[in-house]
């Protein structure tokens, strides 16, 4: 079977590119499961696609192999784009996903349904030895919740409500969320790519 390195190290994200690349016959292989050690990358670009390419070109050239890498995060409207690029850090470089979720609703407090709106974003890149570095980007369109729920998924999963839908996407199944995930409409991009792998 063919493999493919994804320049990840969130355990949420390598199980959904797992799930999806599997559907092709490719075995996914995150930075947690690669044998030799791979430094942490800087993400100190200032836009996704920025971000993206650092990651999948920095673990390309190391491995020498083509590597796809996913910058992604949570776009709030009425935050002004926030918490976007630092969605990772957004409560602090410490962080985890329950203090970013805790800051947004505080910062969402009082906030009416009518402008809660947010998108998730998923700019795909994927560096090839000795080729330009192809992008993909995925959007999925919903509003922020006033609690947390659900216990599927990853990150802002438990207040993200998709657009149709009266449940987070951490009430989802995975198969669910990744019919309608911003990852699922960058990597459904790829398809003609990944058949000539
Ligand atoms: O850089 P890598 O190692 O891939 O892992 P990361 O978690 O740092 O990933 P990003 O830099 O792309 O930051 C994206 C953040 O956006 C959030 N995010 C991205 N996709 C998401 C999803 O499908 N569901 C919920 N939150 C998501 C989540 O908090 C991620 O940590
Ligand atoms: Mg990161």
């Amino acid at each position: 079977m063919q493999e493919l390195v994804i320049a990840t190290k969130n355990e949420g994200k390598a199980k959904e590119f797992k799930d999806f690349f599997a559907r092709y016959g490719i075995k996914a292989l995150s930075l947690l499961e690669l044998n030799d050690e791979v430094p942490d990358i800087e993400e100190n670009g200032t836009t996704f696609e920025e971000n993206a390419a650092l990651k999948a070109e920095q673990i390309s050239a190391i491995q020498s192999t083509p590597v796809l890498a996913d910058d992604s995060g949570l776009i709030i409207d009425s935050l002004n784009g926030r918490p976007g690029i630092y969605s990772a850090r957004y409560a602090g470089v410490q962080s985890n996903d329950q203090a970013n979720i805790e800051k947004v609703l505080d910062e969402l407090t009082g906030v009416p349904i009518e402008k809660r709106d947010a998108r998730f974003i998923c700019v795909l890149a994927i560096a090839i030895p000795n080729k330009p570095t192809i992008f993909k980007t995925g959007f999925c369109e919903g509003k922020i919740a006033f609690t947390a729920e659900g216990k599927n998924g990853f990150g802002y999963d438990p207040i993200f409500i998709p657009s149709g839908y009266t449940k987070t996407m951490a009430q989802l199944s995975s198969g669910e969320k990744n019919k309608i995930s911003h990852r699922y409409h960058a990597i459904q991009q790829l398809e003609e790519w990944i058949k000539n792998i």
